[in-house]
């Protein structure tokens, strides 16, 4: 029982909690408590006099105290953990905090810190937040996924834990990317945090680190595989849809084993993308989109290599290809311009591969230059392809060496060279060491946050190519035009749209991102844009969680995701 509702206003955003509680009840629950924040009349009201210490103060003033107290906290785990509790004990303090400075803030609940959390899961554990299912409770799920019904669940993120950033399996610690996503689908597109479900498929771990550990509290037995593994993703799967129709289900961090998989099976099924393969390769074509703008070139002028092809990297290769194509372009040409390595080299067609990898796996006879796997090494294939955009997504650090990157700046004047993979630790190159090898030429963004860099005299910020720039937009595009489903087309439209948001200044200083302290604004553009999308692919209808009807009117549309953002200030309680 809960003891709160949402009351809405005609677009669907939260205008006041009914509570139909009373005293610690109500100081105990994160969507209700303020803190030394509830009025004189409300701690009469909730009859929470007494119970708070009698000076009322502001929101912004507990921001400011919160501040001081993550000043005072050495390490950004200890960052993270002050967080982490703030949001289970006031939510909107604690998204407060994180608007107050979404820069420094992000660097903590998300990419780089999460990576340790989600390694130090079972001995920092303190609340479930959100759904683990597993073996045992599976055949539940639909009874389960039921009581999150009265909070109205516009967006779901699910993962399975086995492909966590770089890191790979870390059972039941991959639910904390899940919650680190959803703070910024709150963050990014205002989607209120009541709307937002993290949820860990816990079919085991082959982490024998874990595996070992008796502190470990996940499912602790080895991962569930083949049919009995898809058999657990369709059982969630039906129950979802069956209790959330309208909601979005982002997959998260699934290996590349599943990842394609899973997001073809469902695509038609559930309201989906995978934020690893699509997020990610659309974020990444609108760095390469900003940076066409600094070379004054096009996409179709570029030779592609992608270093690392699991999700991400055959993501990025998909997008590219549909942007290329959709500029015109044959999709063999555009094939012919994408290569793609894995640990073994060059990805061609006589080796033997995983299915994902076939398509822009190369025919060696096709290439002159290419007589035995010897010639698939990395500097070899930039060298022969003639590369211009060289891209990491390979979870290798340091595998962009000098050597690397200065057979890049050899085929053009101005390479586009992003290493992509997370966290920090995992990055296959330095900004710094980049632009000291290439004299500041190269044109660099990261997956993970990186300081400005001073070369030669002059200041280069280095933009964030991470997904965080498209998930929380595509989200708030897709449930705002109440899109059907989420087609390749909505990625291609958000990294324009992305790509757009780069101002001259940032241009200027090589950055190829806006800074993520626009991310929300840059958010609401990918929004419009995917929405704008939906309603070209005849795929928009009227959103299922809002009054409001856009007509398939994309001004209305517009109107109706600037109006669904759930800003963190406190909401009225009403008794
Ligand atoms: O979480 C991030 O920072 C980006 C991402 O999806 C990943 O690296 O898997
Ligand atoms: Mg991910």
């Amino acid at each position: 029982m809960s003891i709160y509702d949402l009351q809405f206003d005609d677009y669907g955003n939260t205008r006041a909690l009914k509570v139909n509680a009373k005293g610690n009840a109500v100081l105990f629950h994160n969507y209700t408590n303020k803190g030394v924040a509830f009025s004189d009349e409300e701690r009469e009201v909730f009859e929470i006099s007494g119970l708070v210490p009698p000076e009322v103060k502001s929101l912004s003033q507990q921001v400011l105290n919160a501040q001081d107290i993550i000043q005072e906290k050495v390490s950004d785990f200890e960052k993270f953990i002050y967080i982490r509790s703030l949001f289970d004990r006031n939510v909107t303090l604690a998204h407060a905090l994180l608007s107050s400075d979404i820069t420094r803030y992000m660097s903590i609940v998300y990419t780089p810190t999460v990576g340790i959390v989600c390694q130090r899961f079972s001995s920092m554990f303190r609340q479930g937040n959100g759904l683990h299912f597993y073996p045992g409770n599976i055949d539940d799920a639909e009874k389960i996924l039921r009581r999150y019904e009265r909070a109205d669940i516009r967006v779901a993120v699910v993962t399975d834990n086995q492909g966590i950033l770089g890191i790979g399996d870390q059972g039941a610690g991959g639910q904390a990317i899940c919650l680190g996503k959803l703070m910024l689908y709150t963050q990014g597109a205002g989607i209120a945090p009541w709307h937002c479900l993290p949820i860990s498929l816990d079919v085991g771990t082959d982490n024998e680190k874990l595996l070992r550990d008796p502190k470990y509290i996940g499912w602790h037995h080895r991962r569930l595989t083949g049919d009995d593994y898809l058999a657990f993703v369709g059982k969630f799967a039906r129950a979802f849809k069956k209790v959330f129709p309208n909601a979005l289900c982002q997959w998260e961090d699934f290996s590349k084993q599943n990842a394609f998989t899973v997001r073809d099976t469902y695509v038609n099924d559930l309201i989906s993308f995978n934020d690893d393969i699509q997020g990610t390769g659309s974020v990444t074509l609108a760095g390469i989109l900003a940076a066409m703008k600094i070379k004054s070139e096009g996409l179709k002028d570029q030779v592609y290599l992608i270093h690392g092809a699991g999700a991400g990297g055959v993501g990025i290769a998909e997008q590219i290809e549909a942007a290329l194509v959709e500029e015109g372009m044959a999709v063999a040409e555009a094939r012919a311009r994408i290569f793609t390595l894995d640990s073994r080299g060059l990805v061609t067609t006589d080796r033997s591969l995983d299915p994902y990898k076939e398509k822009f796996a190369k025919d060696p006879g096709a290439l002159p230059w290419f007589n035995s796997s010897a010639d698939g090494a990395l500097e070899n294939v930039i060298e022969k392809a003639g590369v211009t955009v060289l891209i990491g997504t390979s979870g290798q650090h340091g595998c962009f060496t000098k050597e690397v990157v200065t057979k890049v700046l050899a085929n053009t004047e101005r390479p586009i060279i992003l290493p992509l993979s997370n966290p920090t630790a995992n990055t296959e190159a330095i900004p710094e060491d980049i632009y000291n090898w290439t004299d500041g030429k190269a044109l660099v963004a990261t997956g993970s946050p990186f300081d400005p860099v001073n070369h030669g005299g002059s200041e280069y910020r280095v933009g964030q190519c991470n997904n965080v720039f498209i998930f929380p937009g595509v989200g708030l595009g897709v449930i705002a035009s109440g899109a059907t489903k989420v087609l390749p087309s909505f990625f291609t439209a958000a990294a324009h749209a992305a790509a757009d948001c780069v101002s001259s200044h940032d241009l200027a200083r090589g950055a190829l991102f806006p800074s993520v302290d626009r991310l929300q604004e840059v958010t609401l553009k990918v929004a419009k844009a995917v929405g704008r999308a939906a309603i070209r692919e005849g795929v928009a209808r009227k959103c299922a969680f809002s009054a409001f009807d856009h007509n398939t009117d994309p001004a209305r549309l517009d109107e109706a995701v600037d109006h669904m953002i759930w800003k963190p200030v406190y909401l009225p309680l009403e008794a």
